[in-house]
């Protein structure tokens, strides 16, 4: 799930029972997930591209773990925030298995979806069948 809170913009309370549903998850979830991924952007540290991103994992345990994008001035070296998140998730003691969805925040206006090398890294952790 990707939300934004640029203009156009989508906040925890625009979600509805019916758009929970597509995800599999219960309105609640999706609304605490959007309000996690958009504050988490808070914190990111971006002086490079300036373009914040937040993150937010759902666990099966119902826990919620947040990360934000970490740049470095060797471009490839910095972290998304999705990757920031499960790292995190896994220090936690989280496992492949444990995850039900994960969120992405950003300002832009439309949905952002997770690089290449997040996919991979999601992946070793999600199986097929958590809710983006
Ligand atoms: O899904 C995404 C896409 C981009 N970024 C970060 C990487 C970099 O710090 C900045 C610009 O690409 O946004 C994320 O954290 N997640
Ligand atoms: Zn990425």
């Amino acid at each position: 799930m990707t939300a934004q809170n640029g203009e156009a913009s989508l906040t925890a309370s625009d979600i509805t029972d019916s758009s929970a549903l597509v995800h599999g998850l219960t309105a609640e979830e999706i609304r605490t997930l959007t309000a996690k991924c958009i504050e988490a952007k808070a914190a990111a540290y971006c002086p490079y591209s300036l373009f914040r991103v937040g993150s937010a994992l759902l666990t099966h345990s119902g826990s919620y773990i947040s990360g934000a994008n970490v740049e470095n001035a060797s471009y490839p070296v910095g972290s998304c925030a999705e990757r920031v998140a499960m790292g995190s998730a896994v220090f936690a003691g989280h496992r492949r298995g444990d995850f039900r969805a994960i969120a992405v925040a950003t300002d832009a206006p439309e949905p952002s979806s997770p690089c290449g090398m997040c996919r991979q890294f999601l992946r070793e952790f999600c199986g097929g069948t958590s809710r983006l």
